[in-house]
């Protein structure tokens, strides 16, 4: 089996592994959608029925476009996944193309996130967080999957509440390992070799060492994540969860590393916890990620040796706590059936074009010049002679390489708006800055927006084409590394007390995923409305409705450059 990535390189799939369970069909006919289970910033998931494997699974559906790396990146990363034997780290059945989105089916969670499982339980007014032994059973388990991978050199780079998913036995596994490395970043995808610079992950859970970009990461980056992680199972939100993503930044940064000191009701929370689990998050979040202890040295810590196990979960936890399997809530309103049914029937013209392409393809001569450029890459789960399914591995065409994931291609074949000024046309990128604009909500700016309300395209286009491994923020001063024209301003100075309530979870929890409340219409990632001041803007409990770089420079291009007297000056130009 061929597969082919933007770079045009041919990869002869290697020989499959003894252990690789290649039972599971890798073509989108095989599974019948049936809704929508969650939506992150740039994936739908969908709970669908394999008949063939008699089971329900879960499908990660991922608009190609959207994608950073190549395909065969991708799939030697998706290959990781598909391995996967650790009961901690929720592995890939089937990888393949429909048309231009990614398919990812994975076993079905049907308890959903934790973040979710707050959520339910917050809602039935059981108060906010967990228990100390459930938080200390979902992070074992968490560790003993940082630590399968961190033995193979494997960052998650997104370890967060949302991405911890439970099951109804009670185990937890984490998601997406890779999958925040697909994602747009605002700088080059990684390419196997290169040390890890890439600002990918979700702000309020990001490691310093990862926002300041001033030396490679490591998997020290994930412990942080881990103790942040830690505080949001306590909390039910993160520290800063409310504050606006530069701030956060800012804070990470520049004040001590948070702590449950760092919420409001610190005084009414402390004696639920424990001064094993203090420790454990003092640990894990220092500053110097050397100091941190590895997945395998907090597994040796007697937090963790005494951790109630999963059995005890289920009784305490889900037998107690009605938590509804995510399918029964997926649809909460009469439109978001109907939008949904929409959207499932668009999946399934999609799915039906390209099996009857696949079936032109088997049966006859390539189609001519004039049909629709037929896919030329491929994505597949290696195949094994010895397989006894090759029959089911149809091979998945995958789009033409040049049209699959970098974002400097988007919109490959459109006109690209035109730009709005000379200097925005010399831009790196200003078709990618366009896009990042139009995509979050912005007008193009024209001599009528008003000044630091719209985006600015140039600092757009500016992350987007930063060199890999250069320096996006050091310290206190935004500097674009650019001798033409310096935009550097001293950050400000008011930086806020690290404490927050966890304002818009509710309402994080109508816009965004996670199944019972995700609206098909909520905007994703750079897409979503940001308040015209950072002061003023309500984080949503989770974090996790901002995501990474694009919204990172939309939020900076809304505040203006602060300068030394706290004054919003010209950005930019
Ligand atoms: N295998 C699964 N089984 C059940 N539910 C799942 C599964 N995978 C994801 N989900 C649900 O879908 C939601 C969205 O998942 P996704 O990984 O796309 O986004 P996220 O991690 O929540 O956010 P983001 O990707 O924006 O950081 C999850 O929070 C979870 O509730």
């Amino acid at each position: 089996m061929l597969s082919r990535g933007k770079s045009g390189r041919n990869v002869e799939a290697e020989a499959a592994p003894a252990d690789l369970d290649l039972d599971w069909p890798q073509n989108s006919g095989a599974y019948e959608l049936k809704a929508q289970i969650g939506q992150g910033a740039f994936a739908k998931v969908w709970q669908a029925r394999c008949d063939e494997k008699d089971t329900d699974v879960a499908i990660k559906i991922m608009e190609l476009d959207n994608l950073m790396l190549s395909i065969d990146d991708i799939y030697q990363e998706v290959r990781v996944m598909l391995l996967s034997k650790n009961p901690s780290v929720l592995r890939a059945y089937a990888c393949f193309v429909v048309k231009r989105s990614l398919w990812l089916v994975m076993p079905l969670m049907r308890k959903g996130s934790c973040l979710r499982i707050m959520r339910v339980m917050k809602r039935a007014g059981l108060g906010e967080g967990m228990k100390e032994d459930w938080i200390a059973t979902i992070l074992k388990a968490t560790l003993i999957g940082l630590e399968y991978f961190h033995k193979q050199g494997k960052v998650h780079r997104d370890i967060k509440a949302s991405n911890l998913l439970m099951d109804s036995d009670g185990s937890v596994m984490i998601s997406d390992f890779g999958v925040a490395g697909w994602l747009p970043s605002g700088q080059q995808g990684r390419r196997d070799g290169e040390q890890r610079r890439t600002f990918v992950g979700t702000p309020c859970w990001m490691a310093p060492e990862v926002m300041e970009q001033t030396s490679p990461y490591d998997e020290k980056a994930d412990i942080w994540s881990f103790g942040i992680t830690a505080l949001e199972l306590a909390k039910s939100y993160a520290p800063y969860a409310r504050l606006a993503p530069m701030k956060v930044l800012l804070n990470t940064i520049q004040m001590p590393p948070p702590s449950l000191k760092s919420y409001d009701d610190y005084q009414e929370t402390k004696q639920k916890f424990s001064r094993h689990f203090r420790d454990i998050i003092t640990l894990c979040l220092q500053k110097n990620p050397a100091h941190r202890p590895s997945a395998a040295t907090l597994l040796t810590k007697r937090f963790f040796k005494n951790a109630p196990t999963k059995e005890k979960l289920v009784k305490e936890l889900l037998e107690t706590v009605p938590i509804p399997d995510t399918c029964d809530t997926a649809i909460a309103s009469d439109s978001e059936k109907r939008e949904q049914q929409m959207m499932l029937e668009k999946i399934q013209q999609d799915q039906q074009e390209h099996m009857q392409k696949q079936k032109l393809k088997e049966a006859g001569p390539a189609p001519d010049a004039n049909s629709e450029a037929e896919p030329a890459a491929t994505i597949q789960a290696p195949t094994s002679s010895s397989s006894s399914s090759t029959g089911s591995q149809t091979p998945v065409p995958a789009p033409a390489p040049e049209s699959s994931v970098s974002p400097t291609a988007q919109g490959s074949g459109e006109a690209p708006p035109p730009a709005p000024d000379a200097d925005q046309a010399s831009a790196p990128d200003s078709a990618a800055a366009q896009t990042a604009s139009s995509q979050a909500g912005a007008t193009a700016p024209d001599s009528e927006a008003p000044p630091g309300k719209a985006i600015n395209p140039r600092i757009v286009a500016r992350l987007e084409a930063a060199p890999q491994g250069s320096s996006f923020v050091r310290g206190a001063t935004w500097d674009f590394d650019d001798d033409e024209e310096d935009a550097k301003a001293t950050a400000p100075a008011d930086a806020p007390a690290a404490s927050g309530a966890p304002a818009g979870a509710d309402a994080a929890a109508a816009t965004k995923g996670d199944g019972a409340s995700a609206s098909p219409n909520g905007v994703a990632g750079a897409q979503k409305a940001v308040p015209a001041s950072a002061e003023e803007k309500p984080q949503t409990g989770s974090g996790d409705e901002v995501d990474g770089f694009e919204a990172f420079a939309l939020e900076y291009s809304k505040m203006g450059v602060k300068g030394e007297d706290g004054k919003v000056a010209e950005q930019g130009s």
